[in-house]
């Protein structure tokens, strides 16, 4: 089956189905919500017979001119403000056009830290399902009112990666303003060509990526859409990139429209690894030499002989960053804190416990807890 007859079937299909919409779709040039085109995809997606997810963006673009703000806050509690007043009436659009599909929607507000402590995240997990199984449409965003800088998912596109993820989606369509990943940003390249199918997100295809769109609503960019499509599909979930910038896009995708496909992962990791594989902020970094890279890749854990050198401040169980010779190479928890891997890295096994001057805790990160990204 082609990308976009794959993808025709899958918007009319029982599987469950995640659709993020960007900000610069949602809201118009004046500021206000398109909300006639919001009732089209709604009517839409309320066709098909399996579940909806819905992921919106659109609050702080939303809010913004309350604020008397034109372009995009540059102030954390400016832009807290923004979404706080844009996110009620996001809400309420989105109830308004299920309602008079007969469908009930219900707002959910996530933290980072919401899905990166693992009870926190079954628990948002349970509360989805519940909804999901109900035939209640989820409307999902990033909790930015109480989201600081240094902790917050920063753009919805890896959010509907990881609430994909969480629900075992079989699809996930992240609808932008472009139609699809380009070999270079279409809006500033003249003859970027169109890429309809990524096997796999290899450092040539990362390099395409170049920043949001023009208008300055959108946040991630390219960059993020990938790490998102990176996540998902490794997650056994089915990406399309596409564009919702005509009157009716999900009709113009089951007509065939074109868009960039990502498709699921083989094989697909396990549940808690793919909860790793979708943290998003680690404490630190370890440095790996060769040998231990090629031991990671052959399903080892991480031995403190293979660590060159530590960065960061972290306790023991805490996310680190794992970085080989030529880049990451994954992320992992880490059985030591940043003072103790400092000490032990470099050592042989049998050395660990004279160093500490206590019994070690085997491996640096045993490879239950690893990630790797290729
Ligand atoms: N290689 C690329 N292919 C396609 N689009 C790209 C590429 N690099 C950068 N972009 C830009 O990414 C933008 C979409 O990202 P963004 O503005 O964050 O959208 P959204 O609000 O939908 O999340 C496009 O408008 C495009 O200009
Ligand atoms: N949570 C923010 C949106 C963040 C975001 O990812 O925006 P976008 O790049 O437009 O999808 C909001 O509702 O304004």
């Amino acid at each position: 089956m082609t990308g976009a007859a794959d993808l025709a079937s899958r918007l009319t299909g029982d599987g469950l189905l995640v659709v993020k919409i960007g900000s610069s779709l949602l809201i118009d040039e004046s500021g206000r919500l398109r909300e006639a085109w919001m009732g089209r995809l709604v009517e839409h997606l309320a066709r098909r017979p399996g579940p909806v997810v819905l992921v919106s963006s659109g609050a702080i673009a939303l809010g913004r001119g309350a604020l008397g703000l034109d372009a995009r806050p540059r102030l954390l509690a400016q832009a807290q403000a923004a979404a706080a007043v844009g996110q009620i009436h996001l809400a309420a659009a989105w109830s308004s056009c299920w309602r008079a599909q007969g469908r009930d929607s219900a707002q959910i507000l996530l933290t980072l830290g919401d899905l990166e402590q693992r009870r926190r995240y079954l628990n948002a997990r349970a509360t989805l399902e519940t909804l999901v199984e109900r035939r209640i449409v989820p409307v999902v965003n990033e909790n930015d009112t109480v989201a600081t800088e240094e902790i917050r998912f920063g753009d919805n596109d890896r959010l509907a990666a990881r609430v994909a993820q969480l629900l075992g989606a079989e699809a996930l369509l992240l609808l932008s303003d472009v139609d699809g990943l380009y070999t270079a940003d279409p809006g500033s390249h003249a003859n970027a060509r169109h890429i309809e199918r990524v096997e796999q997100i290899t450092p040539e295809i990362e390099a395409m990526a170049g920043q949001p769109g023009r208008r300055g609503v959108g946040t991630g960019g390219m960059a993020s859409k990938l790490a998102a499509a990176r996540i998902a599909s490794g997650a056994g979930v089915a990406v399309w990139l596409a564009s919702g910038l005509s009157e009716d896009p999900i009709g113009e995708l089951q007509n065939g429209a074109r868009s960039t496909c990502f498709p699921p992962s083989a094989r697909p990791r396990a549940q808690r690894k793919q909860w790793l594989a979708g943290l998003q902020a680690p404490a630190g970094r370890l440095h790996l030499d060769e040998g231990a890279v090629a031991a990671l890749q052959g399903g080892a854990s991480l031995l403190a002989v293979g660590v060159r050198a530590v960065e960061g401040e972290f306790d023991r169980g805490d996310l680190v960053q794992l970085l080989g010779p030529r880049g990451p190479v994954g992320q992992g928890l880490c059985a030591y804190s940043a003072d103790e891997a400092r000490r032990i890295a470099g050592c042989q096994s049998d050395r660990i416990d004279e160093v500490l001057g206590e019994a070690g805790r085997g491996a640096m990160v045993h490879r239950d807890d690893i990630a790797l990204s290729f």
